[in-house]
């Protein structure tokens, strides 16, 4: 479970400025390297695209209809909610009708208005049709257990990671020299113009910079003979290759390093989903403010 919730956002004396932009930014730039290190670790198997089929034959007479992701992950969800999970303002579950938690609530500052907001089904499709092509080896390597586990670690980071969206929408709404351009734009409905104010390319394009160097470091099959010139060259973008090629960088003649992952599609897959999907969690957000405005004030 994040420290963000149970450290942060339960105890009664969260700081005032918890909606502070700088520090919620600085939540997600710790994500990223979860995220990282959650992709490796799936692309650590082959695709096996069964495990994302209703009713494959693969998993004929076992006890559950749909797709086997959606049975472990349901199976899972179930006894993180009995510890109160989703009772957290920043955790978000993919499946439904979980069971009540048996651990008395916990008290939580109300920094967001009551929503339901929850994209993860997007994020579940975007997932399985788009990042598991790219980051996975074709093929069935028969390690169902271990690849789904490693699919829902990674949707489960993913996910909290785009729902933060919500954090940052109310903190951008507290900006009181932009809050009456969100106001105007909120009663047009105007989606579009919404999502213009509330980007901020900088950030992005100084996270994608960050991001890829992340992935080059933690992709590199770091042992004790990694040299600097090893190190100089992960960082150097035009010394990647394709993904199909992990044998990238050459330390000396003969040592090769491997590379666990791409750090381009690393960038690929924050730049075309993981930021998108935020932005549309920011955005959604907004939306429905003016429902609890001026009603609604954040307290902690
Ligand atoms: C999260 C923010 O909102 C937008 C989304 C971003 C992202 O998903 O990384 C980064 C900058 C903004 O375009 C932010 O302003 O920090």
């Amino acid at each position: 479970m994040s420290n963000f919730s149970a450290s942060s956002l339960s105890s009664k004396d969260a700081p005032p400025n918890f909606l502070n932009l700088d520090r919620i930014r600085h939540e997600l730039v710790q994500m990223e390297d979860t995220i990282v290190f959650a992709l490796i670790e799936r692309a650590g198997f082959a695709q096996n695209l069964c495990i994302y089929s209703e009713q494959h034959e693969n998993f004929e007479g076992l006890p559950f209809n749909g797709s086997f992701l959606d049975y472990l992950m349901a199976e899972m969800e179930a006894v993180h909610a009995k510890v109160r999970r989703y009772t957290s303002p920043d955790e978000y579950p993919f499946s439904k009708d979980l069971p009540e938690p048996i651990l008395p609530p916990l008290t939580f500052p109300r920094l967001l208005y009551p929503n339901d907001i929850n994209l993860n089904a997007t994020l579940k499709k975007i997932y399985i049709e788009k990042v598991i092509p790219s980051l996975c080896k074709d093929g069935d390597d028969k390690n169902y257990g271990s690849a789904t586990t490693k699919d829902i670690e990674a949707l489960q980071i993913l996910s909290r990671r785009i729902h933060f969206g919500k954090f940052v929408a109310e903190a951008k709404f507290q900006d009181l020299k932009l809050q009456a351009e969100y106001i105007r734009l909120i009663k047009a409905k105007d989606r579009d113009g919404i999502e213009a104010l509330l980007t901020n390319r900088a950030v992005e394009e100084r996270l994608l910079k960050r991001l890829r160097l992340k992935a080059s470091i933690y992709g590199q099959e770091i042992d004790e003979t990694i040299t600097g010139s090893d190190m100089a060259k992960a960082m150097d973008e035009s010394s990647w290759r394709s993904q199909s090629d992990l044998t990238l960088v050459d330390g000396d003649e003969g040592k090769k390093k491997v590379k666990k992952i791409d750090p381009d599609l690393v960038v690929r897959i924050y730049e075309q989903f993981v930021i998108p999907l935020t932005k549309e969690v920011e955005v959604e957000y907004l939306l429905g403010r003016l429902e609890h405005y001026p009603s609604f004030v954040p307290s902690v």
